[in-house]
């Protein structure tokens, strides 16, 4: 996957919204796999962030490129296409259904039939052919119509705004499998959260803004270790380290678990594994799992 392509790109943007200098020098790139973190209290401008994206706001000054074009004033007729959004409570026409709702979106772009906008609803678990108005539609459902929304034109820019906001356990799950797809096909994604976990589990990089200002939190994702020891013993001392362990399935009959960490590679682990006194009989690296 090509990390290094730049889809979004903010070179020293500021952006004042009535009397509120609410961003300030915001440089940040977000490159195709990847996903990007923002979070900070309420107020403090991540929704804004988002919007510079979508091209519905401007930067007052510095630059926003999406797709490798500035966003800027005048250029209401060329939004950037290839960005899906889900911001804040995703606004549709109460009284008609889901599909027509989306139908009429997508008329806009003209660039995906009614298959592709049915497909992106099944995609979420609703049926397309519930023929119920969105006024009658749960918290839940508004959102899975909103996710729908944000990937049915297969967008390689998405944002997400609180996206599991009123989803129940089997809607989480669906976006897990939607955000690792999303992923794999080389999108950028920024996430906006106050949930700590749903930051963690996705995001490969984490950003707070404070004072106007962009702060790192973490820099890279932690890489997961799958440790394959000779006895249980010596995994109970990892976890007594107070690492994140679980333990999974015996691995050719030998007890193993997998632990994430920040270690950049396999001899980091190893030398950090022979310090703490651990024998192992094989580590690996293993790839992140979202659920
Ligand atoms: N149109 C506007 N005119 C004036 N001030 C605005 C406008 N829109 C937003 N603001 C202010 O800009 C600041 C940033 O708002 P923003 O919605 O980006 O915050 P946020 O970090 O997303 O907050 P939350 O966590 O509550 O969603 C807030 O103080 C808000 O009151």
């Amino acid at each position: 996957m090509d990390k290094i392509n730049n889809l979004v790109e903010f070179t020293k943007v500021s952006k004042k919204l009535g009397n509120k200098q609410v961003l300030n020098d915001i440089n940040l790139t977000v490159a195709s796999g990847e996903v990007v973190g923002i979070v900070g209290p309420n107020g403090c401008g991540k929704t804004t962030l988002l919007r510079l994206v979508t091209g519905l706001i401007y930067p007052d000054r510095g630059e926003v490129r999406v797709s490798g074009r500035a966003v800027r004033l005048g250029l209401i007729g060329e939004l950037p296409a290839s960005v899906g959004a889900l911001i804040e409570s995703p606004a549709f026409l109460p009284q008609l259904s889901g599909l027509k709702n989306l139908t009429i979106l997508a008329d806009i772009q003209q660039k995906i039939n009614e298959q592709a906008v049915r497909e992106a609803i099944k995609r979420v678990g609703l049926d397309p052919d519930n023929r119920k108005p969105v006024k009658s539609y749960s918290l839940g459902m508004r959102q899975r119509l909103g996710i729908a929304q944000a990937i049915m034109e297969k967008p390689n820019i998405l944002l997400f705004d609180e996206p599991t906001n009123g989803l129940d356990q089997e809607g989480k799950i669906l976006f897990s499998g939607i955000m690792k797809e999303q992923v794999e096909q080389g999108a950028a994604v920024m996430m906006v959260s106050h949930n700590k976990e749903e930051i963690n589990r996705y995001c490969d990089r984490v950003f707070m803004i404070q004072n106007g200002t962009l702060h790192p939190v973490r820099e890279q994702r932690d890489k997961s270790w799958l440790i394959i020891t000779n006895n249980l013993s010596d995994l109970e001392h990892i976890y007594q380290q107070g690492l994140l362990l679980q333990i999974t399935e015996r691995v050719d009959g030998y007890p193993a678990g997998i632990c994430k960490g920040k270690w950049k590679n396999r001899d980091e682990m190893m030398s950090f594994l022979t310090e703490i006194g651990v024998k192992t009989v094989d580590v690996r690296e293993v790839e992140n799992d979202y659920i």
